[in-house]
């Protein structure tokens, strides 16, 4: 994403050291500033003020949000009338970026800014300015390292890859434990055959009874993208799959002006090692942001206690309550109303069948430690 120059209006009034002068509440424009053409402030609807102790500080304060962090430098690309800015569809991706260095004071609280976090910066001239304070987070990822992230979006395939449920249950379960929402897009749907529908119908089935949000559809025909998009509009998201079954295709489609650099989203160096890089955030359109960096990589299960797993399966923790034990684990115990649900049809025997798996899994995880 390259930087982009501000409003040419900016600079000037910044360089006359105006700021909250010729606004006249915190967060409203004053009248000199208002552009005719618009209908609202030209200028000062980047500029914002901050509260302390009942004290406007006279400082102009943007709010943003980080898309890019590299070298110690924050790329934020500013709020434009206190929504986080986002092309709407058909319209121009560019936006303002101001490139920022953290305040020492930030370093000193040890804070590390993150892609993803909601900022406020003070501008220091033409495209730069000092980040003066992250907001608080409402979630922080490891992998990719990336904070508000809403949503993983999981792609899948049922063929070209063949579908492998084990790892699509086990990303699951990451998501889960990240406390993220999990969606899922069933991809490359042009190359099933009449009876191949079918069999992915059933899985759509199993998936949306779990209590996930589950599309089918083609990056390469466009078939099943609105409603997926839709469903996304306004989070910021991460991609995660298996290899192959087209994220990096899925970030391309909806954002086919992306330097080649961006948008590829695991790169493999040599020997088919995975390298880590810079995380950046692309701005997808209707309020949708996706981290151009793969989600969940090595996918040990997280290191959780036994009882905690069924909790990670949605539908098994909405049957638990049932059961006659409260510490029960759905394996052999008596009174199971998870074991009821699978003999029923509630619940699918696959995922059963994954969760026992994991379980098993988690066993010799703690017992390797002790
Ligand atoms: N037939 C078909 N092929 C697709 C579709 N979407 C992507 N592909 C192809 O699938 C292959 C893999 O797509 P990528 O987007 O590189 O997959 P990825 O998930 O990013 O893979 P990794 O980078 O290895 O994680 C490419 O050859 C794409 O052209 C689709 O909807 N239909
Ligand atoms: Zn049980």
């Amino acid at each position: 994403m390259a930087l982009l120059p501000l409003r040419p209006e900016f600079p000037p009034f910044l360089s006359k050291g105006g700021t909250l002068s010729r606004c006249r509440r915190p967060g409203t424009a004053s009248r000199r500033g208002k552009s005719k053409a618009e209908g609202r402030c030209a200028i000062l609807f980047l500029c914002r003020s901050i509260e302390k102790g009942g004290k406007v500080l006279k400082e102009t304060l943007l709010r943003g949000r980080i898309v890019r962090a590299l070298a110690g430098y924050y790329d934020v690309v500013v709020e434009e009338d206190g929504e986080t800015p986002s092309a709407e569809d058909g319209q121009d991706f560019r936006r303002s970026v101001l490139r920022t260095r953290a305040r020492g004071l930030l370093r000193e609280l040890g804070i590390t800014p993150l892609v993803g976090d909601l900022v406020h910066v003070r501008p220091t001239g033409e495209g730069e300015g000092v980040l003066i304070e992250v907001l608080p987070r409402k979630s922080e990822l490891v992998r990719p390292p990336a904070a508000n992230v809403d949503a993983v979006l999981v792609v899948a395939t049922l063929r070209e890859p063949e579908v492998d449920l084990a790892y699509l249950d086990r990303l699951l379960v990451h998501v889960e434990h990240a406390r993220l929402e999990a969606v899922l897009f069933w991809n490359k749907v042009d190359v099933l055959g009449l009876s191949e529908r079918e069999e992915l119908e059933a899985l759509l089935g199993v998936y949306r009874s779990a209590g996930y949000a589950t599309f089918a559809g083609s990056v390469r025909t466009g078939e099943g993208l609105p409603e997926v998009r839709a469903h996304l509009a306004g989070k910021v998201l991460v991609l995660a799959g298996p290899s192959g079954v087209g994220k990096t295709s899925f970030l391309r489609v909806l954002r086919p002006d992306l330097p080649l650099a961006v948008g590829e989203l695991s790169r493999k160096l040599g020997r088919g090692r995975h390298t880590t890089r810079e995380v950046v955030l692309v701005d997808v359109g209707q309020g949708s942001w996706i981290a151009d960096a793969p989600g969940f990589g090595a996918l040990r299960l997280p290191d959780v206690g036994l009882p905690e797993l069924g909790r990670l399966f949605p539908e098994i923790a909405a049957c638990a309550e049932g059961c006659r034990f409260r510490d029960c684990l759905h394996e052999r115990e008596p009174g199971c109303a998870v074991r009821a649900a699978v003999e029923e049809g509630k619940i699918a025997r696959s995922r059963y069948a994954n969760y026992l798996t994991f379980l098993r899994e988690l066993r010799e995880m703690h017992a390797e430690r002790y």
